[in-house]
């Protein structure tokens, strides 16, 4: 049976450029009302994953559904889709009021099209600017006004590829609430890619991670900052330098390289893991605790650092 309520469905997409694999089977549902975040690293595949949705590049194999509807091979204007790409997406030498009507789609009056540009860009206060060329406004403003020209499509799938990007921190927060509002007041969903961890928690309902072609960790914030899958996950955060020790179950203890033991979870003798902690989470040493100091009760001693972790501030991946 087709869940509608599924509005993006991808089912084992791969990406190949010539030689190079981007993507290797990602699969992911996205649901009505959901504001995803796609975070990676600069050059994984974020912009590619939203131009397949988008029908501008196909996946070498796997399938796209938008509410239920194959759409792997439908054209892009045939797909209830919006991008707003990385470079603006409005025409240098046009009035931005008239780049925003390029989204509007349909057969409308010319009045009723005049209203929707005018709602769209009221929404992101450029009502007074529609008379400008792009080159009369601010970074910021231009991307309002992209984002405008996706509100006007009334699209139910809106794609923003790093809306945020070059924008200065206290506009940012703004745009950010802007983004949040708008996909309130709309039906639909809006995948968001960028590579900065703390907008993605700020925004998501829910994040997926890329991490070598894959999907690493598709969850809800909270569930990425209390139980990342991988150090790549953690990393990704971007809260911390994220520290990394690679360390070997023997007999009912984990022990480091430097044969320290450490309680962890349940494992196999034998069984290899890697805990994890953030840089902001370690406590200089007290010059009392210092000396012999490698089993500090209840806190795991970083010797290189000449500082302490709580247990439960460390991140254990297994397997
Ligand atoms: N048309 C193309 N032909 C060949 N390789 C490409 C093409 N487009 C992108 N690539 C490569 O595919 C990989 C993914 O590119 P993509 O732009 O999707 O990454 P991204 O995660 O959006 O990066 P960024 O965050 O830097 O924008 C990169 O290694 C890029 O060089």
């Amino acid at each position: 049976m087709v869940d509608c309520m599924q509005v993006v469905q991808l089912n084992n997409i791969s990406l190949r450029y010539d030689h190079d694999n981007v993507m290797d089977e990602i699969s992911v549902s996205v649901h009505e009302g959901e504001y995803v975040v796609i975070l990676g690293a600069s050059g994984c595949g974020k912009t590619s994953l939203l131009r397949m949705i988008a029908g501008l590049i196909a996946p070498t194999s796997g399938t796209i559904f938008l509410s239920g509807r194959d759409v792997t091979r439908v054209a892009p204007r045939h797909r209830d889709v919006a991008l707003v790409p990385q470079q603006a997406g409005v025409y240098p030498h046009w009035p931005i009021g008239r780049s925003i009507g390029m989204g509007v789609r349909g057969r409308l009056s010319r009045a009723d099209r005049e209203q929707r540009i005018r709602e769209a860009a009221q929404m992101v206060d450029l009502e007074s600017l529609l008379d400008r060329l792009p080159e009369q406004l601010s970074g910021g403003q231009l991307r309002r006004a992209a984002v405008a020209k996706a509100i006007a499509s009334r699209a139910s799938v809106r794609l923003l590829d790093e809306p945020l990007s070059a924008i200065d921190a206290n506009l940012r927060f703004q745009i950010e609430k802007d983004l949040l509002r708008l996909h309130h007041q709309s039906p639909g969903v809006t995948l968001h890619v960028t590579h900065d961890g703390a907008e993605a928690m700020r925004l998501a309902s829910r994040v997926a991670v890329i991490e070598d072609g894959r999907i690493a960790q598709f969850d809800t914030p909270e569930q990425l900052r209390t139980r990342p899958a991988t150090p790549g996950v953690a990393s990704a955060l971007g809260r911390s330098a994220l520290i990394t020790i690679p360390v070997t179950q023997i007999d009912g203890a984990w022990v480091s390289e430097d044969g320290r033991r450490v309680g962890g979870p349940d494992a196999a003798t034998g069984s290899s893991a890697v805990l994890g902690y953030y840089e902001e989470d370690l406590q200089p040493l007290e010059k009392a605790e210092s000396g012999e100091g490698s089993a500090i009760a209840g806190r795991w001693f970083d010797h290189q650092r000449n500082a302490t972790v709580d247990h439960d501030r460390i991140f254990w991946f297994v397997g």
